[in-house]
């Protein structure tokens, strides 16, 4: 990449905002995703639902993996004017639009609703702040663990 990346205006990406072309601006960068509509993991509802406005959060929240970020290079087209995004769409409209993708109610509901945002790893059945309490237990339970080991070969040496 040794020229100067393009620069295109919000309106020139929101055009790109269908099956046949279909591009997303995520942290600033503009990818044109036309070609990983079919491929995408994630399907292509969600890619569509992600055009006309920035997709930053929608990606981020998914979790993407390293392959992923990876993989995103072979799309990018060039960068975005943050200047030009309205305020309404860089702040993620809580509704996404309808006009373009045709099955919307299925499967893109994980990824367009903040709900999405919610943990993962529910596994406690207690709902006393599972977060921390997890991570103490993570610590505590290796050196409880450690230290009977020491115990025993200790004291079993001197019997
Ligand atoms: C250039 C852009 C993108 C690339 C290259 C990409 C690539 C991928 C890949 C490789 C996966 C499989 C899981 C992983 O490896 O992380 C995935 C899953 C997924 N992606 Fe994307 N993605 C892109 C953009 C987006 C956008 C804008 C959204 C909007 C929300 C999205 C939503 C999802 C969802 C919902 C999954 C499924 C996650 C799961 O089933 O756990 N992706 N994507």
């Amino acid at each position: 990449m040794a020229s100067d990346p393009k620069v295109f205006v919000f309106d020139e990406v929101a055009k790109h905002n269908n099956q046949q072309d279909c591009w997303v601006i995520i942290s600033g960068k503009v990818y044109d995703v036309t070609s990983l509509l079919e491929d995408h993991p994630g399907g292509d509802e969600v890619l569509l639902l992600a055009t006309e406005r920035d997709a930053t959060d929608d990606f981020e929240e998914v979790g993407h993996s390293l392959t992923a970020s990876e993989q995103m290079e072979e799309y990018y087209v060039g960068n975005v004017d943050m200047s030009t995004l309205p305020k309404a769409v860089a702040n993620r409209p809580p509704a996404p639009q309808s006009g373009t993708a045709t099955t919307a109610a299925a499967k893109p509901t994980a990824a367009a609703e903040p709900k999405a945002a919610a943990p993962t790893t529910t596994t406690t059945s207690s709902a006393e702040s599972p977060g921390s309490l997890k991570k103490v237990l993570q610590v505590l339970i290796p050196l409880l663990i450690l230290g009977i080991a020491y115990y025993m070969q200790y004291y079993g040496k001197k019997q």
